[in-house]
């Protein structure tokens, strides 16, 4: 059996879209003492030992599970940002983000009895345009409080892709996780059709 180790409605449906069948247990895990404790880490190895640590968390109550863990970063100019916490934070992370590049990092991995068995990060770069303040409240009004649980303060998949003059990367590495991969890995556990 997969378990999605994830509350993520987006990681759910790209599992869900690619035929893959699983069953969601959201990691309780305190992910903000995690990353503290890794502070100066390079931005991959955090995603991956959060998306670790969230499989691990969730496969010590399922023993006979082979368990999938996925995390996501923004990074821009060397800072880390995780997802906004109120509107005003939205506000301030896109104001922040305008004309920048920015970094989203995807993790995930994979355990089986205890032990990470694959792992797995992948990076976009997003080229964010100057936003204004004008257009930035309209976004607001239309994308918040759905935009809540997304890094970066953005849905790829709706208005969120009008924040962006060019995209480099994958496309279901900034949905929150590096689908093709994870996909692959699961064929080589023997859960997937090969
Ligand atoms: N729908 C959508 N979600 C996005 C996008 N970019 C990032 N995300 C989501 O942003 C969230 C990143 O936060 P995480 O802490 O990794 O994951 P989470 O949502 O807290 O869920 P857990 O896996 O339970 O920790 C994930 O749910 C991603 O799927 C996007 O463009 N569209």
């Amino acid at each position: 059996m997969i378990v999605l180790a994830s509350g993520s409605a987006s990681r759910r449906a790209m599992l869900k879209a690619a035929g893959v069948a699983f069953t969601a247990i959201p990691p309780a895990l305190d992910e903000r003492a995690l990353e503290a404790s890794l502070e100066g880490a390079a931005p991959p190895a955090v995603a991956l030992a959060l998306a670790e640590a969230k499989a691990q968390a969730v496969a010590a109550g399922q023993p006979d599970a082979l368990v999938l863990g996925s995390d996501s970063l923004v990074v821009v100019e060397g800072q880390r940002f995780d997802k906004p916490a109120s509107r005003q934070a939205a506000e301030a992370h896109l104001s922040h983000f305008s004309g920048r590049t920015m970094e989203l990092h995807s993790a995930a991995a994979l355990v089986r009895d205890g032990a990470v068995v694959w792992r797995h990060a992948a990076v976009a770069r997003l080229q964010v345009r100057p936003l204004t303040d004008a257009f930035i409240d309209h976004y607001l009004d239309r994308e918040w409080p759905a935009i809540g649980g997304c890094v970066g303060a953005f849905r790829i998949e709706g208005p969120g892709v009008q924040l962006f003059d060019s995209v480099d990367g994958d496309h279901f590495t900034i949905l929150g996780m590096p689908l093709l991969p994870v996909l692959g890995a699961l064929r080589d556990q023997g859960v997937l059709p090969a």
